[in-house]
């Protein structure tokens, strides 16, 4: 074989594996069709090299098409919740007033994930056994990470974690204590009782984090009066949902899609008590794609955020290359650095710092210092120069960002969290590595770079 042909023959290797022989992806497949879902043909699952599992179009898509039309009833949503009067009673069958005592105390995803738990353990005794069957078994996120790799884990990653963590821990704790003090002589309930833990929940809550789409169904039920629903127990809305075989669609920043509720009867507004699986039957979700796909390439669709440290602390995956990445400094570790150089700012500075609102984002990426990194330190040296107009500067900062003298104020600051990234790297270097340390391990190489680059400046 000629060089030419080897290479064209290279280039045209597939990176991909077919799975849909695979027997969960067989039953998925069955479930799916028997339950009225409708996927555009071209689509089939597999296994990418770069991506893991995820969807394949084999014929041409181009922008405008639907990938997937799902009929609500096969989504996990708000309405899937309301109407499992079993689930509901863990709440109602109570000793504890759980309406009252726990209102307004936990996130819908928190519930979701609760409720997602209360079904896998039902196992095959649920409409969703199949579905929830053909689910990761665990997730890449660095929530994960053993506390001792944690010590050497950049403080950016931390602090998500940590954040994710105290939502987990409370939101678990009021689901134990409302567990103990239910009176319900359901099996499924006493059973479940007996056997709820933390891991459940923690897969659980990881399953709504890595897979939920946006779903607003406020049009469609009367989300206001809900003061005798679980609803209540929420302090934030109900617009995800999990869709299954729409979220086997992997990421790509670079994807633009759609999503439309389509209501065909004159459904608006139900009263909660009303709901009913039948009112739903003729309501389908569905996602267009607004990108042309190559035959035999990958189907992607964008999640939001693209950049690294949201990807991983979410979603347990790392983008190489990424331009949105930055390096976070708080206003506290800032203005610490300026006392150590013997400058103080006034409260004339800082009042206007806070009216500017100065004191957030301040990152520094591959472009340099952020919008409001250089404001701050714009207030910095030239607050007090007669000759300077600092609110004309900081407009001005829009177009022209890029000032030495500013950057040189913070440059020892930026050289020493270079240095404390550089040695937390060569501790994890001694670490044995997995998918969760090494997504961490990239993005503070990739703080690395930044950093470097902007000393070098
Ligand atoms: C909605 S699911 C997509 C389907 C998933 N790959 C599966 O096998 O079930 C989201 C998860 O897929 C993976 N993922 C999504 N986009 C990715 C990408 N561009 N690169 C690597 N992994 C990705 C991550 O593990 C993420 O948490």
């Amino acid at each position: 074989m000629g060089r030419t042909r080897r290479r064209r023959n290279k280039k045209k290797a597939r990176d991909f594996c077919a799975c849909d022989d695979q027997e969960e992806i067989i039953l998925l497949n069955s479930w799916l069709s028997k339950h009225g879902m409708r996927y555009n043909d071209k689509l089939h699952l597999a296994v990418f090299q770069e991506t893991g599992r995820g969807v394949l179009t084999k014929k041409k898509i181009r922008s405008g098409e639907e990938l997937m039309n799902l009929p609500l009833n096969l989504t996990i949503n708000v309405t899937t919740i309301l109407l499992d009067n079993l689930f509901c009673n863990i709440f109602f069958e109570n000793s504890k007033r759980c309406l009252v005592e726990y209102k307004q105390s936990i996130s819908f995803q928190s519930l979701m994930a609760f409720y997602l738990a209360f079904l896998r353990f039902q196992s095959d005794n649920t409409k969703w056994h199949i579905y929830l069957e053909s689910l990761p078994k665990d997730y890449s996120v660095p929530y994960f990470l053993p506390n001792d790799v944690k010590l050497n884990i950049d403080s950016d990653i931390l602090s998500v974690i940590s954040k994710q963590k105290d939502i987990i821990d409370s939101s678990y704790s009021i689901f134990e204590n409302v567990l103990l003090s239910n009176v319900s002589v359901h099996n499924t309930i006493r059973d479940f009782k007996k056997n709820f833990s933390l891991a459940d929940y923690e897969w659980a809550y990881f399953t709504v984090n890595t897979r939920c789409v946006f779903m607003d169904l406020t049009k469609v039920i009367d989300l206001k009066n809900v003061e005798n629903s679980i609803i209540t127990l929420i302090n934030d809305n109900t617009k995800i949902s999990l869709c299954p075989y729409l979220d086997m669609i992997n990421h790509s920043p670079n994807a633009r899609n759609e999503t439309k509720l389509l209501v065909s009867k004159n459904i608006e507004n139900v009263n909660i008590n009303s709901l009913s699986e039948d009112l739903f039957s003729d309501v389908q979700f569905s996602i267009y794609t607004k990108n042309d796909f190559d035959p035999y390439t990958q189907v992607f669709i964008c999640y939001g955020d693209s950049h690294n440290l949201k990807l991983i602390t979410e979603y347990g995956f790392f983008l190489p290359a990424n331009d949105l990445d930055y390096v976070s400094f708080t206003f506290e570790e800032v203005t610490l650095f300026l006392k150590t150089k013997t400058i103080k700012l006034s409260q004339d500075q800082l009042s206007f710092i806070n009216n500017h609102g100065l004191s957030k984002d301040l990152y520094i990426d591959s472009k340099g210092l952020s919008y409001n990194f250089y404001g701050l330190l714009l207030v910095v040296k030239y607050y007090y120069d007669q000759s300077t107009d600092v609110s004309r500067l900081i407009y001005s900062a829009a177009i022209c960002s890029n000032d030495n003298n500013l950057n040189d104020i913070v440059a020892p600051m930026v050289r020493d969290k270079l240095l404390s990234i550089k040695e937390s790297l060569n501790k994890l270097s001694n670490v044995n590595k997995c998918v969760i340390l090494n997504n961490c391990v990239e993005l503070m190489c990739q703080y690395v770079r930044i950093l470097e680059k902007f000393i070098k400046c």
